[in-house]
């Protein structure tokens, strides 16, 4: 048993409030390697922001999930070296599946998990979220649950259409599961495919606008449960450079659109609190592999493609949490 504490990592507990109260939102950034994980710090302690190391299941079947805690704790000591004093950084299970699993994290050091219960008929999920909240907190580790389905792909498990979250639901969700943070649906999805240009309009110059987030949904919540602290997922912004880049050098990406930084802002601006992005991530570190591929076929040492990923992906990490999340110059 190890507990985050000893680690020198944090749960979100406090980041949240401050960033309610401060309208601004903390990111949680996905990681499966060394070098997002550095990408990450560096783009963390470069903006004073606090962060959320998140790993999800495919990050551990690729990675294993005993490495990625080394590489979170490494995370808090990698910080300090780039000279933060009090690094506020969070390792997070991303859209746990089971008690075992998140149990299993709790125990080898994760400071938050997230029970993805959303896809279960409403009692179960108040059951099962309810479990892992009785177990996580005795170690003060916090947790994420959710009410709503996204649409898209989401761990094997494919949904057509967004089932919104029902703000009847949440108050009685938070108050019997006794939940840290509530990821809702409000029209986000994973990956880089968040709507077909059918979905979208086109503005002067032909550039596609996709329908808006449901805000009004989001409203209703938050009156139902005032200060409470709301997660949204599925919420990268397709930057259109990086996606034409992948495709000037050989890439086939087909209609990728995300969610417009606007609709972000005003996003964090609110209860919501926590924002994930792992989408924007891949497309960053893939647009700078492709060039040097494309530019430099001579050559074959991984530093010298994964150096420029990093690069590209630390620029891009530092202008959400600079002028999107607005958490830069918020360490406690
Ligand atoms: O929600 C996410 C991880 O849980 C990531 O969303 P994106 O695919 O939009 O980056
Ligand atoms: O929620 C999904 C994340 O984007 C991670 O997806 P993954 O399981 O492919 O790593
Ligand atoms: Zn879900
Ligand atoms: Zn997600």
């Amino acid at each position: 048993m190890v507990n985050y504490k000893d680690l020198g990592l944090v749960n979100t507990k406090d980041m949240f409030k401050r960033a309610i109260a401060g309208k601004y939102a903390i990111a949680a950034f996905n990681f499966n390697n060394l070098e997002q994980m550095q990408a990450i710090v560096q783009a963390a302690v470069e903006t004073k922001s606090p962060v959320i190391l998140q790993v999800s299941s495919g990050a551990r079947k690729y990675a294993n999930q005993t490495l990625l805690r080394y590489l979170a704790q490494g995370a808090v000591e990698y910080a300090k070296e780039l000279g933060c004093e009090k690094p506020e950084i969070v390792l997070h299970l991303d859209h746990g599946d089971s008690f075992e699993l998140c149990k299993s994290c709790i125990d080898m050091g994760f400071s938050s998990v997230m029970i993805d219960g959303s896809h279960f008929p409403y009692e179960e999920n108040i059951a099962l979220t309810k479990k892992v909240v009785e177990y996580a907190h005795q170690f003060d580790v916090t947790v994420e649950g959710e009410l709503g389905v996204l649409a898209g792909v989401e761990d094997d498990v494919v949904a057509e259409h967004h089932t919104y979250t029902q703000p009847s639901e949440v108050v009685d969700f938070v108050t019997r599961t006794g939940v840290d943070s509530l990821a809702i649906s409000i029209g986000t999805s994973h990956g880089a495919n968040k709507f077909t240009p059918a979905q979208c309009t086109r503005d002067e110059n032909g550039i596609l606008i996709p329908p808006p987030l449901r805000f009004d949904i989001l409203e209703e919540i938050e009156k139902e449960i005032p200060g409470f602290p709301i997660v949204l997922h599925g919420s990268s912004s397709v930057p259109q450079d990086l996606v034409a880049q992948i495709n000037q050098y050989g890439g086939k990406l087909v209609d990728s659109i995300g969610i417009p930084e606007e609709q972000l802002r005003k996003a964090a601006s609110s209860a919501v609190c926590k924002i994930n992005i792992d989408s924007d991530g891949r497309l960053a570190m893939t647009a700078a592999v492709r060039k040097v591929f494309a530019e430099s076929p001579a050559e074959f040492d991984p530093r010298k493609y994964l150096g420029p990923a990093r690069d590209s992906l630390k620029a891009l990490y530092k202008k959400k949490l600079e002028n999107v999340l607005g958490s830069a110059g918020k360490l406690a």
